[in-house]
């Protein structure tokens, strides 16, 4: 924590990633009030929090980042220390069917955020800071190998990645221009416990459990690097405390797998923790159509956040995957619960099962 500060806002700290990083703070700065908040758009759960809702330095605010006049009331009023911008669109897929929907929120909802930010810091701007948390999707596809460096120029691919890049820009340019001390990381792949069941490990996982295809888009050749969430709520902690304003830092488990190989991994672990004959899951893999412009690979240097500010990823990949599979095994109403009732539409409406 960034000395003398007394309160924080986390955007979209119902979701999954930012869920995490609420918790973290919470439970780490119990000096600092975090407010949370969320829309509570369907990957955006309560239930993801229940464990501190009720600790003394928790708020909650519903609320929508694009809507101007209330952001600049929110930031007017609680005179916020520091920012941690996590609220976004995140499935590449609903990208593809709704381009505008990620232009709305994670374009003009963050540059509503800077704006709040830049008028009511500016007059002692260099005590704050605005920490956007963002994606390794914005440099691109590395289709002839490599890693994506803090200096690989961006390349975004995706509606959602190029909404991504975006924001990141007008971050950098509010610097720049309105010297609002800024600072950017750009993370890989997540898994881990309260992942919206769009994303591949949880949609997986709860195939598997109910004996549904696993659809794997074109050959299941592309490559991701995979980080447990709770590593990378860590490493926002280390960058938010001690990293330096302006700086850009990427995030990564140095962990890399084709799709195919991990779902023929996930399916052994789901397997052996349902008790189900070796290779049942496997059968139910499915190739189906590639997703438009599937990105190829991502893979990232994480060698800055390493060296500069000592952050290391705490867990190898199959813990990470057997603790991420007892999870969504233990936590059945949850999974339930985000694939039915008013969820459904947002589960049903791609997967239609
Ligand atoms: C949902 C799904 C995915 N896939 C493939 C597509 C990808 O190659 C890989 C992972 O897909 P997912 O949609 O889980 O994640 P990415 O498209 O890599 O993007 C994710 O990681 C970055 C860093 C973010 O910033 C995104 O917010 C986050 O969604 O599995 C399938 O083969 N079948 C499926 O049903």
């Amino acid at each position: 924590m960034r000395e003398n500060y007394q309160k924080l806002l986390i955007t979209g700290g119902a979701g999954f990633i930012g869920s995490h990083v609420v918790r973290l703070f919470v439970n780490k700065y119990p000096q600092c009030q975090i407010y949370n908040l969320d829309l509570l758009t369907y990957a955006g759960n309560l239930e993801n929090l229940k464990d501190i809702e009720n600790k003394p330095n928790y708020h909650f605010v519903k609320g929508d980042i694009n809507d101007a006049g209330f952001i600049k009331e929110l930031f007017e009023t609680e005179k916020f220390d520091g920012v941690l911008h996590l609220a976004a669109e995140s499935h590449v897929d609903r990208s593809i069917k709704d381009p505008l929907a990620f232009i709305q929120t994670n374009v003009l909802g963050t540059v509503n955020l800077l704006n709040a930010a830049k008028d009511v810091w500016e007059h002692n701007m260099e005590q704050h800071l605005f920490y956007h948390i963002s994606t390794d999707e914005v440099y691109g596809s590395l289709d002839n190998g490599g890693y994506f460096l803090e200096t690989t120029p961006y390349d975004p691919q995706s509606p959602y990645s190029a909404s991504k890049a975006s924001s990141d820009h007008f971050v950098r340019a509010y610097q720049n221009t309105y010297k609002l001390p800024i600072v950017v990381s750009n993370c890989s792949n997540n898994y881990g416990p309260n992942q919206f069941p769009e994303k591949l490990i949880p949609l997986f996982i709860n195939n598997i459990k109910n004996n549904l295809p696993l659809p794997v888009y074109g050959k299941g050749e592309n490559v991701r690097d995979w980080l447990y969430v709770v590593d990378h709520a860590g490493a926002i902690d280390l960058i938010f405390s001690k990293g330096k304003a302006g700086e850009t830092y990427n995030i990564g488990g140095f962990n890399e797998w084709k799709n195919i190989d991990l779902v023929k991994l996930l399916c052994q672990v789901m397997d052996e923790k349902l008790e189900r004959t070796p290779g049942t899951s496997e059968e139910l893999i499915t190739y189906v159509t590639d997703r438009a412009g599937h990105d190829l690979r991502y893979a990232i240097d994480a060698g800055k956040v390493m060296k500069e500010l000592g952050w290391q990823p705490s867990l190898q990949f199959e813990e990470g995957l057997r603790k991420t599979v007892d999870w969504y095994i233990a936590n059945t109403a949850w999974l339930d619960h985000v694939t039915s009732g008013s969820y459904q539409k947002y589960y049903h409406e791609q997967y239609g099962n």
